[in-house]
C-alpha cells in the first residue's frame, strides 16, 4: 500500500514535469488525465536463467500502454530500449526506477513525447526479476491531443482521440491511431 502510494507519488510528479516542460500548467496532465482516479498497476517479471539466451526473448517488443511505466530491477540487465533502429541495452540504475513513457503520453503531447519501443532479453547466469509499475489516466477518460498545445504549438492533431477503457482492445496492431492526411 505504501510502495504504491510512493511510487504513484513519483510518477505524478513526473506528469508535473513535463506539463511545465510543455508550457502548461504543472497539473495539466493531472488533471486532464483524471489521474485522482488514474489506472495503477504492478506486473512482476521473472525471467530464470536460460541456456540460449540469443535463441529466446523474455518479453517480446512493446511499447507500455499508459502515461508513465516506472520499472526497477534486481542486478541483472535485460532491458533494452529502441533507439534509431537499434536496441540499446539499459544500465539499470542501482536503487532506482527506470523510466518509460507510454502510448498515452504520445497521444496527449501529439508526438512530442514519444512512447518507447522496448524488451526484455534473457542471460544465461542469474535470473533476472524486474517489476513495472505503470500508471494511466482514469479508465473513463478521454485521450487526444491537448487542445492547448496543439493551439499553442499551431499544430494539427497526429492522433485519434479514444476512450481509455477502449484503447487496449484497439491496438493489436501495436501502432498507434495516427491519423494519415
Ligand atoms: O523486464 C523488463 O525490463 C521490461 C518489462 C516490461 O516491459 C513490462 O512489464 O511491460
Ligand atoms: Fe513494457
Amino acid at each position: 500500500m505504501e510502495f504504491s502510494k510512493r511510487t504513484r507519488e513519483v510518477a505524478l510528479e513526473i506528469t508535473c514535469a513535463i506539463s511545465e516542460s510543455l508550457g502548461l500548467e504543472p497539473n495539466y496532465i493531472h488533471d486532464a488525465m483524471n489521474m485522482d482516479r488514474g489506472l495503477q498497476m504492478l506486473a512482476a517479471n521473472y525471467y530464470p536463467p536460460c541456456p540460449q539466451p540469443d535463441h529466446a526473448i523474455g518479453i517480446p517488443h512493446h511499447t507500455d500502454h499508459g502515461l508513465v511505466t516506472l520499472l526497477i530491477q534486481n542486478e541483472m540487465n535485460g532491458l533494452q530500449v529502441e533507439h534509431n533502429g537499434k536496441w540499446l541495452t539499459v544500465n539499470g540504475p542501482a536503487n532506482g526506477f527506470f523510466v518509460n513513457l507510454a502510448d498515452q503520453m504520445q497521444i496527449l503531447t501529439n508526438g512530442k513525447y514519444k512512447s518507447v519501443m522496448h524488451r526484455a532479453t534473457v542471460n544465461n547466469k542469474a535470473t533476472r526479476i524486474s517489476i513495472a509499475i505503470p500508471h494511466g489516466p482514469s479508465v473513463d477518460t478521454l485521450i487526444a491531443p491537448a487542445p492547448e498545445l496543439l493551439e499553442k504549438e499551431g499544430q494539427a492533431p497526429k492522433y485519434i482521440g479514444m476512450n481509455y477503457k477502449e484503447y487496449p482492445a484497439s491496438t493489436e496492431r501495436q501502432e498507434l491511431h495516427e491519423i494519415h492526411l
